[in-house]
Formats: structure tokens, C-alpha cells, sequence
């Protein structure tokens, strides 16, 4: 059951506590207790995720962010781009980022599996496959080899085709090389362009909440979930029958509801075998500092008592650069104004009716227009060997077979009339403070050169300001003020060797020097992976589930 009050708890301690009903947190809620013995309690900050329509319904998924539903962060001015602050989103309600991200199923390539290994030791990560909405037959179009049937959460193929599908297609035949077709990019060899999988079942999204925390699993009784309840920080007891000494930070978390409560209560529960922190990238550093983990000149400096000397809490924190690019369909010669922002609205149509039917379609059958996010494509390349960036600065990536750049491809329309947007977002998938203006720049050249490819000619394609250009310097200054962040933090948690002088979590994810205390989310990558982050952050979550199990047997 989902409780929405501190007081409808039924009992101050537990086995497990999770902090943050995320990502990881969700997959724990639903590994952990299908031990009946063991009584879990998730705490999530945000509220719970049932019945938010823009949520499930996949392409609504721009109308999250700025809501109370995104923790709405801003970084600190960023001297690299002229000391503008940058957004980043992060999800607030149960099911944590899965419940607003793009949906975006990518793995990422063996190599960089390969380079965690040398931590993490057999990665084994697997998933369920699952039909596309328009039940549409697949075959050809992913490599079944690649893909478990078993797993909990959905991934399938776009369930509705857009009208630029075939030319994407056709100009992959056209002009190979890096653009040459990958059936599956998601079978360890990313590089290519292939169609893009998505966290979509029955045509709607499939989070970490509505799938492992299904209402099958909630029903448990062994599994305790409240809302809108934030953690504030760990503190330390001495709980009978296990030591505790100064380097153990143990089992009792201090829980506030939010300020915006009707209410303010402060209560302490009590884990007798672990808490687990799963609170992202940006959440996980936080809360350990709180409690007097992390560089203690660091902590002293906010104030807080040192308690446990971890220098690496918060640092390494790694995302990937991207920028939005827009390109006109100038077919018969018509191009509207890209500053008219309803080009830009989902399945734009000139039947101001249509939205309307799209929604009751989806809401009757969950078929139709509104059951994909609106990009069916991806392209991963890389740099050209003797790219002269190399000159200066290494490969960032973890080996050949990783792409280093990303190209998400987003159709607006349902046929190419005149005026209709593609919009292509550029991404530095391997992303290294020295490579990353220049590989946001080649990124935008990869863009166009498959734009200037022959199948596109009848569509009259025209590259849109203020990327309109080639010169690199202004492309930099163009790049420094648009460019965002994808949204994929990790790294600030790091896991290292045992015994390793940095990193802030062992293999087994247990934090360094404590007892009773693991962290399983995006903050543990030691390296991000090429992909967008969901799915490693489920195969992290599914392997930690294995690992916490196996040390309690
Ligand atoms: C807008 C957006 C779009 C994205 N698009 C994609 C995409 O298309 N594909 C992809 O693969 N990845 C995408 N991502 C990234 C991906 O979703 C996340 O990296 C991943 O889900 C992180 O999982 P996590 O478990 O580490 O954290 P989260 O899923 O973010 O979970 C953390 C949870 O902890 C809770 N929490 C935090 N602090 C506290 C506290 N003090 N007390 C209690 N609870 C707390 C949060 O509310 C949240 O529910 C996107 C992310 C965003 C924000």
C-alpha cells in the first residue's frame, strides 16, 4: 500500500529502509520484499505517481518539468558558458526520474560494462521484451538475443510510425558508413542508427513505480511505501546485537514530511539489517553529507560535524552536454517561422480536433498518435580516427565499440506538410570537460550530413538559426548559450576498489567504513555509460537486489 502519512506507519523499524522510491529504489521495494520475512519501507519524498495523466501518457512527457512533480534544480553558474546556470530536472514523484524521463531504453555498449567491470566484477543484465502498442510485427527490428522476456519493467518499440520512418531508413541505406543500419543498439555494439526502445508497455509509459510497484507487489504486506516524506539524514545508533563504533553510520533515519504538508512531524525509523540510499545522483551526496559523511574541511566548512572521512562523496559528478537543433521541411517552399512555438507542440495537426480524438483513442484502446514520445530513431557514431582532437586530449570513451556521440531524431508530424519541424538533439555521449565543445560541435556536423543526404531532397531541409551556421567560433558561442544538460548525473557516489584511497562505495555497493549503509543509484557509475541512464540504473538496482540478498542468506 501506498501511505501518504508518517502516521499510518505500522511499525518504527524494519529490515530494509530505501530512500527514495526512484529508478533503483522501486526495483529494491519489489526484490527485497519478496521475502516475506522481511519487512521493507520505502521513503519517498514525492508524491505517489497514480493517475498523473502527463506522466503516463508518453508524449505529455514535456508538460513535467517546472511542476511540482521535478525537484527543479539549477546548477551554479557555469563559468565554461559564460556563467549561466543550467537546469536539471530530477522526478519527485514515486518512481522517481522513470516517472518523467523520455522514455529513452538504452544500454549503452559492452565496453562500457566491460570498463565497470574491473569493479563490479559479472555485470549479467538482462530484460523483457514486450509488443509494440500497434502490435506491429517486429521482426527484423531487434535482436531477440539481446532481450529477456522475464523482466518487470516494459521496453518495446515505438508503437506508432512517424512519417520521416522510411526516410530514416532509406537514408541509412544511402549513405552507410557511420549512419549504416544497427537493427538492435541495444545488443552491446551501439554504433549505427537503428530504431529507438522505449520504457513504453501497451502504449503507455512503464516506470519503475507502475511496474515494480504494480498493484500485485504493493499488495504485499511486507512492503511499506510513504510518500511525501523526505529523508533529512542518517544518523547513528548502537541497536543491540550489532556493533557500532564511530566509523558506523546505522540503520536510524530522521523523516520530515515536506514543509508544503499539512503538518510537520519529524520521526525516526530504525532499519535492523540496511538503509539504502537510492536518491540520485544529486540526492544520495546530499544526504550523506547531511550526516556528516564526505571531506570533512568540506563539511566543517557547511558546518557540519565530520563523521565519517569520505573526500570522494559528491565529487565526479558526470552528465552529458546536449543541444536542441531544428530543421525546417521547406516542401513546396512554405516555411513557417520557428519562433511560433504550437510547431513545436506534440502531433501538431491542422484539425484543431485531432488532439482531442488522440486522447480518447489512447484513453479507450491506448493505441493511436499519443502512444510514442515522438522519436523512433537513434544515431550513435563516433569521431573519425585521426580526428584532430586527438591531438590534444585521449578518447574519453571506453573503447571502439562506444559511440561517443548521440543523435536522437524527433518527427513532429504525421505527414511531412510544408512547414513541419524535424527537431534532432545532439548529444556528446562520452562526455570529458576537454572534449566536450568540440564534440558538441561534430555532433551538429553529424546532424547535418545526414540531413544532406539524397533521400532528403524532396523535403528541402534547412538547418534552422541559431545553428545556421559552420564556422566553429560561432557555433561555440551558440553551444555556450543553448546548450543543457541530458539529464543523465551520476558518478557523485563512485564505486572503487575495496581498499581503493577514493570512491565512496566498494563493489557490493556497501558505503567505505561503515556498517548497514549501501547506496544503489545513478551516483555509483564510476564512468557514465554512452547511454541516456535508465537502464543502466535498472541493471544496477536488479544486480544490488542479488548482492544485498546473497549477503543476508
Ligand atoms: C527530464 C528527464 C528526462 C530523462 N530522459 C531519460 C531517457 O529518456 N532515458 C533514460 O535512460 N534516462 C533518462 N533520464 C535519466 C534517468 O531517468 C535517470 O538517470 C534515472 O532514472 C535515475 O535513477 P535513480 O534511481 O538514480 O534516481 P531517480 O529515479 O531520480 O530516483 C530518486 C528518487 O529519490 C527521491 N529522493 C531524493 N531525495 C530524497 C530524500 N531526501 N528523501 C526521500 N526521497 C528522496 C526522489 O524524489 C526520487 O523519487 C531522464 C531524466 C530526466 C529528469
Amino acid at each position: 500500500v501506498i501511505q501518504e502519512s508518517l502516521l499510518a506507519l505500522p511499525r518504527v523499524s524494519y529490515e530494509f529502509i530505501i530512500v527514495g522510491g526512484g529508478t533503483a529504489g522501486c526495483v529494491l521495494a519489489n526484490r527485497l520484499s519478496e521475502n516475506p520475512k522481511w519487512n521493507v519501507l520505502v521513503l519517498e519524498a514525492g508524491p505517489s505517481h497514480e493517475n498523473i495523466l502527463n506522466s503516463q501518457v508518453p508524449p505529455y512527457v514535456f508538460r513535467l518539468q517546472n511542476t511540482s512533480y521535478d525537484w527543479n534544480y539549477t546548477s551554479t553558474p557555469q563559468a565554461a558558458l559564460g556563467g549561466r546556470p543550467v537546469a536539471l530536472p530530477r522526478g519527485h514523484p514515486l518512481g522517481g526520474s522513470s516517472s518523467i524521463n523520455g522514455m529513452f531504453y538504452t544500454r549503452g555498449s559492452s565496453s562500457d560494462y566491460d570498463r565497470w567491470a574491473t569493479v563490479t566484477g559479472d555485470p549479467g543484465w538482462s530484460w523483457r521484451w514486450t509488443k509494440p502498442a500497434d502490435n506491429h510485427d517486429t521482426m527484423g527490428q531487434y535482436d531477440p538475443r539481446a532481450h529477456s522476456k522475464t523482466g518487470i519493467t516494459s521496453v518495446s518499440l515505438p508503437g506508432f510510425p512517424d512519417a520521416i520512418d522510411t526516410k530514416v531508413a532509406e537514408a541509412s541505406e544511402q549513405l552507410g558508413g557511420e549512419f549504416a543500419w544497427n537493427t538492435d543498439t541495444n545488443n552491446g555494439d551501439s554504433l549505427g542508427i537503428g530504431w529507438l526502445q522505449l520504457t513504453i508497455g501497451n502504449g503507455e509509459r512503464s516506470s519503475s513505480a507502475t511496474s515494480y510497484l504494480a498493484p500485485k507487489y504493493l499488495n504485499r504486506k511486507n512492503l511499506h511505501v510513504l510518500v511525501n516524506s523526505r529523508v533529512t539524514k542518517l544518523v547513528q545508533t548502537s541497536p543491540g546485537n550489532k556493533p557500532s563504533g564511530l566509523e558506523s553510520i546505522r540503520q536510524v533515519l530522521p523523516v520530515q514530511p515536506k514543509p508544503a504538508c499539512s503538518f510537520h512531524a519529524v520521526r525516526t525509523v530504525i532499519a535492523r539489517k540496511e538503509v539504502i540510499l537510492s536518491a540520485v545522483a544529486l540526492g544520495t551526496p546530499q544526504i550523506l553529507m547531511l550526516s556528516g559523511i564526505g571531506d570533512p574541511t568540506e563539511l566543517r566548512g557547511l558546518g557540519i560535524e565530520p563523521k565519517i572521512n569520505l573526500p570522494s562523496v559528491g565529487k565526479n559528478l558526470t552528465d552529458q552536454p546536449q543541444v536542441a537543433l531544428t530543421w525546417a521541411l521547406g516542401i513546396n517552399g512554405h516555411l513557417r517561422s520557428v519562433s511560433d512555438s504550437s510547431l513545436l507542440s506534440p502531433r501538431r495537426a491542422a484539425d484543431p480536433t485531432l488532439p482531442d480524438k488522440w486522447l480518447e483513442e489512447w484513453k479507450t484502446n491506448r493505441t493511436g498518435p499519443l502512444t510514442f514520445n515522438n522519436v523512433n530513431s537513434i544515431a550513435w557514431t563516433r569521431l573519425p580516427d585521426d580526428s584532430p582532437i586527438y591531438e590534444r586530449f585521449s578518447d574519453p570513451s571506453s573503447g571502439r565499440n562506444t559511440p561517443q556521440l548521440e543523435i536522437g531524431i524527433v518527427g513532429t508530424g504525421y505527414y511531412p506538410t510544408p512547414g513541419r519541424l524535424i527537431l534532432t538533439s545532439a548529444v556528446v555521449a562520452t562526455p570529458h570537460s576537454q572534449f566536450d565543445i568540440y564534440g558538441v560541435r561534430e555532433a551538429i556536423r553529424t546532424s547535418r550530413r545526414f540531413f544532406a543526404g539524397p533521400t532528403w531532397e524532396e523535403y528541402n531541409i534547412t538547418l534552422q538559426p541559431p545553428f545556421d551556421t559552420d564556422v566553429d567560433s560561432e557555433l561555440d558561442a551558440v553551444i555556450k548559450a543553448t546548450v543543457f544538460s541530458a539529464s543523465h548525473p551520476v558518478g557523485s557516489a563512485s564505486m572503487s576498489p575495496k581498499n581503493a584511497p577514493w570512491g565512496v562505495v566498494d563493489p557490493d555497493l556497501k558505503v567505505k567504513k561503515t556498517t548497514g549503509l549501501r547506496i544503489v543509484d545513478a551516483s555509483i557509475m564510476p564512468f557514465i555509460t554512452c547511454a541516456h541512464t535508465q537502464a543502466p540504473v535498472y541493471a544496477i538496482a536488479e544486480r544490488a537486489a542479488d548482492l544485498i540478498k546473497e549477503s543476508w542468506k
